[in-house]
């Protein structure tokens, strides 16, 4: 059956509007037909404009920006004390975790970076080379006779009494983070030099300084070429009250926090950063060592630092496995920071003229965050491959943390790290506050903040490997957290029990209830890692796509 016309085509206005006039001439058809292609042209680019809004609108939904924070913090110089803590390094992975981001989702982008950390891991070794030989100097020096270093004792944390102690209730009662103790020099408390017999060095030590000198001037020519962020901060004790644990936390009454480019412009630490500039100096895709370019910055040809630290590598190896330096450096309390051992184990390797750093090497490699860094990660697998996102990692030293604050404004989630390891430690910042509390202070400031109420929190309790060290070498938790009570010294015990602290803080005190996602990390461990990172990428785009009202 013929389906009837509900009108003819004759009969349609817009037919009859677009229809050319019926006694049209050549010229008139040829302008038409011109004017007609220019209409066209007009309203294609219309919709190609439209087109574009629309998918960076769509973009601009799925950018999640993360912020990474944590504590961390300086080695605090005592000039008249003459301390061996050049090397002091105390922090939490933040800059670790981003590189597990990276490893995990854009692999490819990451093994193009790879080979530029080779200068950071080298110095990180070289310098731990040469904190070692300033110990061995003074005690050398002090045996004769010439110096007064032999009678202190500088270490920080377990080979000292609990004088830091701490309970849950005096974290409640400094919310400010001005803990206050007795005795703020009790760290740094000399020792009589009776209490150790002497250690009975040999020419071999002296032969082995002289040999492992040249070092020190690769050290300055790689610190020259990575910048501040290879020197630790130091503070002098007139800093101190300077510095509280949580300066954003200030309340602005009504008017806006500073903006990130105003901050930015007041001091330079507080940059934002998207790339290091060593590793715009190394083009960041460097290939070979035959084709890795000199340093325009420092005037420093690496592959001269190469070849020195390979020339060194069996002194390295004998000072390193000297069992007189390894009670030398027990005695005095020396910490080389977390990767140091690492190094020194892999020196055959690290040590080399052909060396190429392995994923595991980069992710042990230390060099300090200044103000905030920014870092664009493009996902290359899985569903979201080619979404951004914008992860902001932060410099965790007190006198870094005001730099934080114009980042609250539009962050979609957090992930805070607090090293579960440092129960026994205090800031080298400020002597007078544990480090663990410091973390738990910075931690309430965080989840009570009302700037961050819509924003995800997560939870890293990390350097998790180094707890179960801690606790199986004897160091007991209830020594220096006083509410641990009689509970099992166990590290997965301690965890719990530490875990369960941060989470009734943010049920506390959070302004509008929000789950609680806590996990237990050591980010070095990159499969682990990894793993805890998918899900974390599957919750934080759930909640930040629920807010989005997407799904
Ligand atoms: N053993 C162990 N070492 C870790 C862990 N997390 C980080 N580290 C090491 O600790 C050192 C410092 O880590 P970073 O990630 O640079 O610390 P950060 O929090 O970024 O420090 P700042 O930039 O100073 O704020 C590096 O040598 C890391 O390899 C961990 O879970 N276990
Ligand atoms: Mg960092």
């Amino acid at each position: 059956m013929p389906v009837p016309r509900l009108s003819n085509e004759g009969d349609d206005p817009l037919s009859i509007f677009m229809k050319p006039p019926p006694y049209e001439t050549d010229e008139e058809r040829t302008d038409r037909l011109r004017r007609e292609a220019e209409e066209k042209r007009v309203s294609d680019q219309i919709d190609e404009y439209i087109k574009a809004e629309r998918a960076a609108m769509k973009k601009k939904r799925s950018d999640i920006k993360l912020l990474l924070l944590g504590q961390s913090e300086s080695g605090l110089c005592f000039e008249s004390f003459s301390l061996y803590v050049s090397n002091l390094v105390f922090s939490t992975g933040k800059s670790t975790t981003l590189k597990n981001f990276q490893l995990t989702f854009a692999p490819k982008a990451w093994r193009e970076e790879r080979t530029s950390w080779r200068a950071v891991i080298q110095f990180n070794l070289v310098r731990s080379v040469n904190t070692i030989l300033d110990v061995l100097s003074k005690e050398m020096l002090s045996a004769l006779g010439g110096g007064s270093t032999a009678h202190l004792n500088i270490a920080q944390s377990s080979s000292r009494p609990p004088s830091g102690s701490w309970s849950m209730d005096a974290l409640d009662a400094n919310l400010d983070g001005n803990f206050s103790s007795d005795d703020e020099q009790e760290v740094y408390q000399p020792i009589p030099a009776s209490t150790f017999p002497p250690l009975k060095f040999t020419s071999s030590h002296s032969l082995l300084k002289l040999r492992l000198a040249p070092l020190r001037s690769v050290e300055c020519d790689l610190k020259t070429f990575l910048g501040a962020g290879s020197t630790e901060v130091t503070a002098s004790t007139s800093d101190i009250s300077q510095m509280v644990a949580t300066p954003f936390d200030i309340d602005y009454r009504g008017s806006a926090p500073p903006s990130a480019s105003l901050t930015r412009r007041r001091t330079n630490e507080f940059a934002v950063r998207s790339h290091a500039a060593w590793k715009r100096s190394l083009g960041m895709h460097t290939g070979s060592s035959k084709t890795r370019p000199s340093s325009p910055k420092a005037g420093l040809d690496l592959d001269g630092a190469t070849e020195v630290i390979a020339g060194c590598k069996d002194d390295i190896k004998m000072l390193w496995h000297d069992p007189l330096i390894q009670e030398l450096l027990k005695r005095r309390g020396v910490k080389l920071g977390d990767s140091a051992a690492y190094y020194f184990h892999h020196v055959d390797r690290i040590a080399n003229r052909k060396y190429e750093p392995s994923d595991d090497d980069v992710l042990r490699a230390r060099l300090r965050t200044l103000g905030v860094q920014e870092h664009k990660l493009v996902f290359e697998h899985s569903a979201d491959a080619g979404s951004t996102w914008c992860i902001y990692d932060v410099g965790g030293s007190r006198t870094s943390r005001a730099a934080w604050l114009p980042f609250f404004d539009d962050a979609h989630a957090i992930l805070f790290l607090a090293p579960i390891n440092c129960f026994d430690e205090q800031l080298a910042e400020d002597p007078r506050v544990n480090r663990l509390q410091d973390s738990m202070i910075l931690w309430k400031s965080i989840v009570s903040s009302k700037l961050l109420t819509g924003c995800s929190i997560v939870l890293f309790l990390n350097k998790y490997d180094l707890l179960v060290k801690k606790l199986q070498s004897g160091v007991q938790a209830r020594d220096f957290v006083t509410n641990y009570g009689d509970r099992e010294n166990d590290a997965a015990v301690f965890a719990k029990y530490m875990r369960g602290k941060f989470k009734t803080l943010l049920k506390d005190l959070s302004p509008k209830p929000r789950p609680f996602y806590g996990f237990l990390t050591s980010v070095i461990d990159q499969q682990n890692t990894g793993l805890t990172l998918s899900y974390l990428r599957d919750g934080i785009l759930r909640e930040h796509l629920k807010k989005a009202e997407i799904v």
